[in-house]
């Protein structure tokens, strides 16, 4: 199995069916705990807490790097000391590979 760390997002603008509840319960195993579920299966949400204001911006940097790099962009809440990240696939309404690969990469990166 490869990685979702070294997998690369594909474009998605419909058509896929989204991933099944089973499906993405799979795929939550390769995150973080940080990462949750949605009830729904429809997204996957995690939160972290920050010395300051400046720590979180410069966590949500990093991760504005990897949706740009991946073209798969997470929708974000952050303010002083906390970055909340929910990730799904607009374009179908749920949850795709995409998200896991975005999530994965987050999970990746170094923390201060
Ligand atoms: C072609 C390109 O992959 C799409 O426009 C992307 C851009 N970023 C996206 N990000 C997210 N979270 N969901 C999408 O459906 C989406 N669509």
């Amino acid at each position: 199995m490869t990685s979702l760390t070294e997998q690369r997002c594909k474009p998605c603008e419909g058509g896929i069916a989204p991933l099944s509840l089973s499906e993405a319960q799979s795929l939550m195993k390769q995150l973080s705990d940080v990462w949750k579920l949605a009830a729904d299966g429809r997204s996957i949400r995690a939160e972290w807490k920050f010395r300051n204001f400046y720590h979180a911006m410069s966590f949500v940097n990093a991760v504005a790097h990897i949706a740009n790099a991946e073209d798969h962009h997470p929708d974000l809440e952050v303010g002083y000391g906390y970055c909340r990240m929910t990730y799904n696939t607009h374009a179908i309404g749920g949850l795709s590979q995409n998200d896991f690969i975005c999530a994965a990469k987050v999970d990746a990166l170094p923390r201060t």
